[in-house]
């Protein structure tokens, strides 16, 4: 695929919690091009995480498109959202947010279950995670230990087998290297985009670490993108 069409756009977005009138996300205008790295920097409270809760669909923009992959997500219904994100996006959060009790496997595996396009795209589901861990750096032992029991930077690794399986266009990490030291982190970065590189993937990732921008095809600042209204009470 060309790497300069996009695969998200959004235009005139605003989104307010409700009951914290005090902070507005306004985004006139962000996209990003398939196949590009992109980091998006930003101070603690300036939006992040409600960025990529409106791109992943778990929260809906009150104005403004939401385009991914050339989906409108706020015309989707709740659950043709849960659907669309399952297919689409590979997640990997600040926690991981891995099945402690369930096997690395298990883990790995788990986006194969809700995405019949994801599963579709392996057809060795167990090769296909044991050829991860093998890329990411994890020994090949661990596949059957309980996520659990893994140390912190290995379960970083799970999270990124997970979210890179079945090949999502797009994945969506929110300050995935933030309790790694710094020479995990590089490590961690590179193998996360030698994936994303070989599968064409695209990967937008937050973090307020601007030590990681040499990293990444495209840095973007929060301040840049968004025209937050934060009051001052
Ligand atoms: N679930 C929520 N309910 C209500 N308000 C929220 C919720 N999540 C975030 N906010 C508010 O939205 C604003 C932006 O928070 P957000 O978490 O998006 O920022 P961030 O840049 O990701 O911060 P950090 O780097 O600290 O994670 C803050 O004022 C925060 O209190």
């Amino acid at each position: 695929m060309s790497k300069d069409t996009s695969i998200l756009t959004l235009k005139d977005v605003r989104y307010r919690w409700s009951g914290r009138a005090s902070f507005e996300l306004s985004v006139p205008q962000f996209s990003v091009n398939r196949g590009e790295t992109v980091l998006l920097l930003g101070e603690s409270g300036s939006g992040k995480s409600t960025l990529l809760s409106l791109i992943c669909g778990t929260i809906i923009a009150q104005n403004g498109i939401v385009d991914v992959g050339g989906t409108d997500i706020g015309a989707l219904s709740a659950r043709e959202r849960d659907q669309f994100r399952a297919e689409q996006i590979g997640l990997i959060f600040q926690q991981f947010n891995l099945l402690p009790y369930a096997t690395v496997l298990d883990n790995i595996l788990l986006p194969l279950r809700f995405a019949k396009s994801r599963r579709q795209a392996v057809p060795s589901p167990n090769a296909m995670a044991s050829q991860l861990c093998d890329e990411l750096g994890l020994p090949s032992d661990v596949i059957h230990a309980r996520a659990g029991t893994l140390s912190v930077g290995q379960q970083q690794r799970v999270a990124a087998a997970r979210a890179l399986i079945g090949n999502p266009p797009l994945i969506i990490a929110d300050e995935p290297t933030s309790a790694l030291d710094a020479a995990t982190q590089l490590t961690f970065l590179k193998l996360l985009f030698d994936q994303s590189r070989q599968h064409d993937t695209t990967l937008l990732m937050v973090s307020h670490d601007a030590r990681l921008a040499d990293q990444f095809d495209r840095v973007v600042k929060m301040s840049d993108v968004a025209e937050n209204k934060r009051e001052t009470t």
